[in-house]
C-alpha cells in the first residue's frame, strides 16, 4: 500500500515526526509553466504588449497543505488557476500539468474541486439546502439514494462544524444570513460533497478575521490528514496558520523564489543572508524579502529567482520531474464523458427548477413589483380611457391612444427581465463549469420559472382590469384575443431582454442595449409616424417592430365589427382599418401573433446561444 509521510507537528518543533496516510491524495506536478496575456486597449480594443504572468515555473504538490504565497500581483491566483485547469489555455505558452503522471486538461475541473475566492452560494437557501443541492446534482443516483445523499450532507455539516447554522439562510442584500466564516465553510462543503482528493482554494482566508481564518485553515489541515492534496493561494497568514503548511511556494513577479517544505523556508533564506528577527512572523519575513524591504548580509547581483534556480530545492524538484515516467494516458480526458454530468437532463431540470422557484418565493420583491406596477397601470389606463364612447372623433382617437399606451407598457414594463442572467452570472459560471448541470437546464429553469409569476400572471391581471374598465368590445373571445396579444407583446419584449441579459455582464450596459431597440421599435410601430409615407429603404424596419405587430393585432381585434357615429354619419371599424392599410382578415390578425412568436423564438434561441458562449475561463 502506498504510504505518504507527513508532518503532524509544527515545522521546526518536531520535524522528524511523521504520520502515515494510508490512502494518499494525488501528486500534482507542473513543469516549465509559462503563461502570458495580451490586454486589449482603447476604444478599438487594440492588442497591447505581451505580459508575462508566470515565467517557467515548476513544482510538485503532494498530499497535505500546499500554500502558494507572494505579494499582491505576484501570480498566486494565476498559478492556482493554471494548475487547476481554470485559466484560459490560450495564454499558456509552454508547460504541462500532470496529476499522478497523467496529463490533465481543462477537464480536471470536473474531477477536482475548486473553491473560489468570492463565495458563490444561493443566498435565499439555507446552508443545508445549498449542500443538498450540490449533493443532488453531483452524486450519481445509481450509487446514492435520497437518504444516502441526506446522510452525506449531514456528515459534511458535522465535519465542518456547521450544525448551528445548518438551517440559516446564506443571506442576500435583503436577508441577513450566516457569518463570513460559515459562508466559507459552506462553500468548502459544496465541493467536499464529491469527496475530492484534490482541492484547490483561491485565497480562502481573505476577508475573514484572524480567528475565523485560523479555523478555516485548521479545517483544511484536518481534511488533508484524511489523504487529500489541498492547494491554495494565501496572502499574509499569521504564524498559527503558517505553521500548519506542509509545502510552501513563494512567488515574486511570476517567478518562483522558493518551493519546498515550509519548515525549511526560513533556513533557506537565512542561508542567503537574510535574518528573521525574533518574534517576526515567517510569512511577513518572506514577503519583506520579496518586496526588498529586508536587507541581506551577503549582497549579490543575482535575483531571488536566480538564486532559487541554483538551490538544492530547485534541483531536487528538477531531478524528480526528470525521473517521473512522463505523461501517461490522459485519464482525466478519457473519462470526460463519464465525468461530465452524473445526473440526467430531467433530474437536473427538476432540481434546478426547484431552486429557482424557491428563490423567487423567498425573494419575491421583483414579482410583487411587477404585479403592483401592472395593477397601477391598468387602473390608470382604465380611468383615463374609462368606458370609451362610440362617437367620433373621440372613439377613434381614444382607442388608438389607449392601444399605444398599452403596448408601450407591455414592452417597457419588462425591463426588469434584463437582470435574469446578470444577477446570478457568477453562480452559473461556477456551477456549470463545476459540472453541476447543463447550460440548457439552467436556461430553461430560469426562463420558465421567471415567465409565469413575473410576466404572464401580471399581464393577465392587467388585461382583466384595463379591458373592462375601458369598455372595449364585450365579447369574451375578443377579451381572450386582447389578453393573448398583450401576453405575446410582453413575451417578445421579455425575450429581447433575456438576449441582452445573456450577452453582457453589467446592468448599465444592459440598460443601454435594451433601451435602443425598444425605442427604434416604438418609432416603427405605426403610431408616431405613418409607415406607408416613410422612405422605402428605412420602412423595412417596421417588420422587426414588436409595437407594430401588437398595435395591429389589438386594433383589428377591437375595430372589426364596430360602428362609430358622428351625428348621422357612420364609420365602420373595417373602413378605418382599410384607411390605415391594415389587413383585417382572420389571417391578418393571426399573422401578427405568428410574427411575435417568431421574434420570441429567435430571441430565446439567441439568448441560449449567448449563455453557452459565456467565458468560463479566468
Ligand atoms: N486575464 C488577465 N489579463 C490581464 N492581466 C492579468 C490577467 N490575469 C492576471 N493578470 C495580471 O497578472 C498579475 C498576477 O495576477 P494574479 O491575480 O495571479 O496575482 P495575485 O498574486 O493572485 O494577486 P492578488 O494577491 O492581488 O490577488 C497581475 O498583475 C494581474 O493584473
Amino acid at each position: 500500500m502506498d504510504v505518504c509521510q507527513m508532518k503532524m507537528f509544527p515545522p521546526g518543533e518536531s520535524d522528524d515526526t511523521v504520520v502515515h496516510v494510508k490512502v494518499p491524495g494525488p501528486t500534482l506536478t507542473f513543469q516549465n509553466i509559462h503563461y502570458c496575456v495580451r490586454e486589449n486597449r482603447g476604444l478599438f480594443r487594440k492588442r497591447g504588449p505581451k505580459k508575462d504572468i508566470l515565467r517557467n515555473v515548476s513544482g510538485i504538490m503532494r498530499t497535505g497543505l500546499n500554500a502558494i504565497m507572494g505579494a499582491t500581483g505576484s501570480g498566486k491566483t494565476s498559478l492556482l488557476d493554471v494548475i487547476a485547469g481554470r485559466k484560459d489555455p490560450r495564454g499558456l505558452r509552454s508547460g504541462q500539468v500532470l496529476v499522478d503522471n497523467m496529463v490533465v486538461t481543462s477537464e480536471l475541473r470536473l474531477t477536482s474541486a475548486y473553491v473560489v475566492q468570492d463565495d458563490v452560494l444561493m443566498g435565499t437557501l439555507t446552508v443545508r439546502e445549498n449542500l443538498l443541492f450540490s449533493g443532488n446534482l453531483r452524486l450519481p443516483r445509481q450509487q446514492y439514494s435520497t437518504a444516502d445523499k441526506k446522510e452525506k450532507v449531514e456528515g459534511i455539516i458535522r465535519e465542518l462544524g456547521l450544525e448551528d447554522c445548518a438551517n440559516t439562510k446564506i443571506g442576500t442584500e435583503f436577508i441577513r444570513g450566516v457569518s463570513g466564516g460559515e459562508r466559507k465553510r459552506c462553500s468548502i462543503g459544496m465541493e467536499l460533497i464529491t469527496s475530492p482528493s484534490l482541492l484547490f482554494l483561491d485565497e480562502p482566508t481573505t476577508g475573514l478575521d484572524s480567528n475565523t481564518a485560523n479555523s478555516i485553515i485548521s479545517l483544511l489541515h484536518r481534511l488533508s490528514r484524511g489523504g487529500r492534496t489541498i492547494i491554495f493561494s494565501i496572502h499574509q497568514p499569521r504564524y498559527s496558520i503558517f505553521r500548519l503548511f506542509d509545502h510552501l511556494t513563494l512567488l515574486h513577479k511570476g517567478e518562483m523564489v522558493y518551493a519546498g517544505p515550509s519548515s525549511k523556508a526560513i533556513g533557506y533564506f537565512q542561508s542567503l543572508g537574510y535574518t528573521c528577527e525574533a518574534f517576526n512572523n515567517p510569512a511577513d519575513f518572506f514577503l519583506d524579502i520579496t518586496n526588498g524591504e529586508t536587507s541581506c548580509s551577503m549582497p549579490t547581483e543575482k535575483s531571488l529567482a536566480e538564486l532559487y534556480k541554483e538551490s538544492q530545492f530547485c534541483n531536487a524538484v528538477a531531478e524528480e520531474l526528470k525521473s517521473t515516467t512522463g505523461p501517461l494516458v490522459p485519464s482525466f480526458e478519457t473519462n470526460r464523458k463519464a465525468s461530465s454530468y452524473v445526473t440526467s437532463f430531467f433530474y437536473q431540470l427538476k432540481v434546478v427548477g426547484w431552486r429557482t422557484a424557491l428563490n423567487i418565493i423567498r425573494n419575491p420583491q421583483t414579482s410583487y413589483a411587477q404585479l403592483g406596477m401592472n395593477i397601477v397601470f391598468a387602473l390608470l389606463i382604465g380611468l383615463i380611457y374609462y368606458q370609451m364612447p362610440k362617437t367620433l372623433p373621440e372613439a377613434l382617437q381614444n382607442r388608438i391612444g389607449a392601444f399605444f399606451f398599452l403596448i408601450i407598457n407591455m414592452v417597457f414594463g419588462n425591463l426588469s427581465a434584463v437582470e435574469l442572467f446578470i444577477n446570478e452570472r457568477a453562480i452559473f459560471v461556477h456551477e456549470n463549469s463545476g459540472g453541476y448541470y447543463r447550460t440548457s437546464v439552467y436556461f430553461l429553469s430560469k426562463v420558465f420559472v421567471d415567465l409565469l409569476p413575473n410576466r404572464i400572471v401580471p399581464v393577465f391581471v392587467f388585461a382583466c382590469i384595463a379591458y373592462y374598465m375601458m369598455g372595449l368590445k364585450p365579447a369574451f373571445t375578443a377579451f381572450l384575443c386582447f389578453a393573448l396579444t398583450l401576453s405575446m407583446v410582453s413575451l417578445a419584449g421579455v425575450s429581447l431582454a433575456f438576449l441582452v441579459s445573456a450577452s453582457v455582464s453589467s446592468f448599465s450596459i444592459a440598460n443601454v442595449l435594451i433601451a435602443l431597440p425598444f425605442i427604434l421599435m416604438m418609432v416603427f410601430g405605426g403610431f408616431l409616424v405613418n409607415l406607408n409615407s416613410m422612405l422605402n429603404w428605412l420602412s423595412w424596419l417596421k417588420w422587426a417592430s414588436i409595437f407594430k405587430y401588437g398595435l395591429d393585432a389589438v386594433t383589428i381585434n377591437e375595430m372589426k365589427g364596430q360602428v362609430f357615429y358622428s351625428g348621422n354619419a357612420t364609420l365602420t371599424g373595417e373602413m378605418y382599418l382599410r384607411s390605415q392599410g391594415i389587413d383585417y382578415s382572420v389571417w391578418g390578425f393571426w399573422q401578427n401573433q405568428v410574427a411575435l412568436l417568431g421574434i420570441i423564438l429567435v430571441c430565446i434561441t439567441l439568448a441560449y446561444i449567448q449563455l453557452r458562449r459565456i467565458n468560463r475561463w479566468k
